[in-house]
């Protein structure tokens, strides 16, 4: 599909900027098709803490038992999207919110339901549904699923977007962060390969929740995603990783 994946984590949602919005504007007046998917990891965390549920992450990702997954939807269902929503709308751009239930967009799957409870991956997307919903408008789609019998699930940000990035075939894949790209040394590294991303975790460069992150993208691109780009602004070139090299 003629498409651009843009995934906004929960920090980021707050730090947009007029040049994001401009960028959204500039694409969609270019006819290509833009979904958001959105994070919310640090307010999930914020209500847990306030509730007295505790947090626990292992690689990345949050163990999801039933009080977890249900406060994940309240925080990314109810507050989350719609402050993207807001953002979207102030700025002129029309936009509507998706979850996994709406035309069954994302079906899933556990990822490992002993180690990690209610944590999926997505294994299916209703790609005619979503491409027509995109024709006129931006999609903001929430990182949570639905398994065929009807379970939720909670799923990383991150592995959504590359997931649907990858299922979809998407031209290009936007991973927003606190960081401007993938760093060594202090400075960021402008194109890597997947071998390149081998070699930086086994060289423990790439650790904590830049390494989920990776692997994810490494996905998407072997699956035909052309690139995926690790930044904190749309419009600075950040990390990009392609399939192969290019001078
Ligand atoms: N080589 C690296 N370059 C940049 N960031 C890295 C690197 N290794 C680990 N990190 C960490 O990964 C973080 C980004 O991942 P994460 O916190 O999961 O972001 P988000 O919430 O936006 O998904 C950075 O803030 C940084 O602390
Ligand atoms: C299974 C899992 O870890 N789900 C994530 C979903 C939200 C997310 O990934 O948000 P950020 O991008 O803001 O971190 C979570 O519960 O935190």
């Amino acid at each position: 599909m003629n498409l651009i994946i843009v995934k906004i984590g929960g920090n980021a949602i707050h730090q947009l900027t007029a040049e994001f919005f401009e960028q959204l504007r500039d694409w969609r007046q270019a006819g290509k098709k833009v979904l958001l998917i959105h994070g919310g990891g640090p307010q999930i965390s914020k209500l847990a803490d306030q509730l007295d549920i505790p947090t626990k992450k292992q690689n990345g990702i949050r163990v999801t038992d039933d009080a977890t997954l249900a406060l994940s939807k309240m925080v990314l269902l109810g507050d989350s999207q719609p402050e993207l929503l807001t953002r979207l709308s102030q700025a002129g751009l029309a936009a509507v919110g998706l979850n996994a239930a709406d035309q069954k967009l994302l079906v899933g799957k556990f990822v490992d339901q002993q180690q990690y409870g209610f944590v999926g991956s997505i294994s299916s997307v209703n790609e005619l549904a979503l491409s027509r919903l995109l024709a006129d408008q931006i999609g903001v789609l929430a990182p949570l699923a639905l398994t065929v019998s009807g379970d939720w699930l909670n799923v990383n940000a991150d592995t959504a977007a590359a997931d649907v990035a990858r299922l979809l075939k998407a031209n290009q894949l936007y991973l927003l962060t606190d960081v401007p790209g993938v760093l060594k040394n202090g400075h960021v590294i402008s194109q890597l390969v997947p071998q390149d991303v081998t070699q930086l975790i086994e060289e423990n460069v790439i650790t904590a929740g830049m390494q989920p992150k990776l692997s994810a993208a490494v996905k998407a691109v072997h699956a035909g995603v052309q690139a995926v780009r690790i930044t904190d602004q749309l419009t600075h070139p950040g990390t990009t990783l392609l399939q192969e090299a290019i001078d």
